[in-house]
């Protein structure tokens, strides 16, 4: 008899929102350090998670990843690894996100951008996998670097018009501004690219409304200032999000850890869920937040009373949100039609 957290293991699941540099495990940045500095490495310095309270502490770890992901060599071993881990976490279709960096005389935007999609497919394919790849525009870099991510993302769809899919909004919540974005991402839209969008990760009422009402979103992360209860505007910024019926990735650590929201029971993927508002469980950065997308569905059980049959159900809608295609999205259903068929003992056991 499987218990919750076998079922969650087992369950085949989306991953539609994980950054590749917040995604590195412990190992993963170790075998990168040693890579950069030689066998003879003092023992890098990973910061403890367990400690972080907020959104600025999180986004030092990025730094790190950074630090050790500045060769296309790297970047490759980074994206292996993590299309792997999630495979390995019966992940079976993958959305993986990351912002293009150059780096002066080792890298220009093009070789990492070809290093990520190359080693993504390659993986994806060894692992029988599906995935796919979203250029992350940096809210904090401005317009003109917004406007490069758009141009490399459509030279990278001319060569893996399968795997490159879309443009991510993304970075610190607290810097830049989405509104002065939202031109670019309506002409990304209008040229065929699907957008993922982080909206109300902070208080910021007006953002949130502008970005949703903009209709240039194809989905919405976090939304964790668009909820019943989240504090002024919020109720303003929910009816406005309820109205676009646009998917919430919805990411239970990461706002847990970034204090973001004060508890997982009072996630608002729970009023989510009451309201019949589309939602998928996501990780974030499963490496800064030390999660997986099973210990996610886990996380969305203990806390909202979730049976195997809604847990399953959970992950079969989000399948109608991914970018696949519809052949694709037709394929990945039937793969979890088949695993409730052969699995439903486990159903009633619970
Ligand atoms: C915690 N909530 C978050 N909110 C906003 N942006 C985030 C994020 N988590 C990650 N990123 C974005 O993803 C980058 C790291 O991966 P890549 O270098 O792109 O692969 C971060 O630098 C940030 O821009
Ligand atoms: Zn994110």
């Amino acid at each position: 008899m499987w218990t919750t957290a076998k079922f969650c293991a087992q369950l085949p699941k989306i991953e539609l929102h994980a950054h590749l540099n917040g995604s590195l495990s412990r190992d993963t940045l170790k075998r990168l350090h040693i890579m950069k500095e030689g066998n003879s490495a003092d023992d890098i310095d990973i910061p403890d998670i367990t400690k972080m309270t907020n959104l600025e502490e999180c986004f030092k770890i990025f730094g790190l990843a950074h630090s050790l992901t500045s060769s296309p060599e790297a970047l490759r071993v980074a994206t292996s690894d993590v299309v792997r881990e999630f495979a390995e976490d019966g992940v079976v279709h993958l959305e993986l996100r990351t912002t293009p960096r150059a780096v002066e005389s080792i890298m220009s935007h093009e070789q990492y951008v070809e290093a990520v999609l190359e080693e993504a497919t390659r993986e994806g394919a060894a692992q029988g996998i599906g995935v796919k790849v979203l250029l992350s525009v940096d809210r904090s870099q401005g317009e003109a670097a917004a406007q490069r991510v758009l141009t490399l993302a459509l030279a990278a769809r001319r060569r893996w018009p399968e795997a490159l899919v879309g443009i991510d909004l993304s970075g610190n919540p607290r810097s830049g501004c989405a509104r002065a974005l939202l031109p670019l991402l309506r002409d990304a839209r209008a040229r065929g690219l699907r957008v993922a969008a982080h909206c109300a990760e902070v208080e910021n009422e007006a953002e949130a409304v502008a970005l949703m009402e903009a209709g240039v979103a194809d989905r919405l992360g976090h939304c964790t200032f668009a909820a019943p209860g989240a504090g002024a505007g919020a109720e303003a910024a929910w009816a406005a999000l309820r109205a676009t019926r646009l998917p919430v990735e919805a990411c239970l650590s990461s706002n847990v850890r970034c204090g973001t929201v004060p508890s997982y029971a009072s996630h608002h993927f729970g009023a989510l869920r009451r309201h019949n508002h589309p939602v998928a469980l996501c990780t974030d950065d499963k490496g800064v937040f030390a999660t997986t997308l099973s210990n996610e569905y886990y996380l969305a059980a203990e806390h909202f009373s979730l049976s195997t049959e809604e847990l399953w159900k959970l992950s079969f809608e989000s399948v109608e949100y991914t970018f696949a295609s519809e052949e694709e999205k037709q394929q990945i259903r039937n793969t979890l039609l088949e695993w409730k068929k052969a699995n439903l003992a486990q159903f009633e056991l619970h």
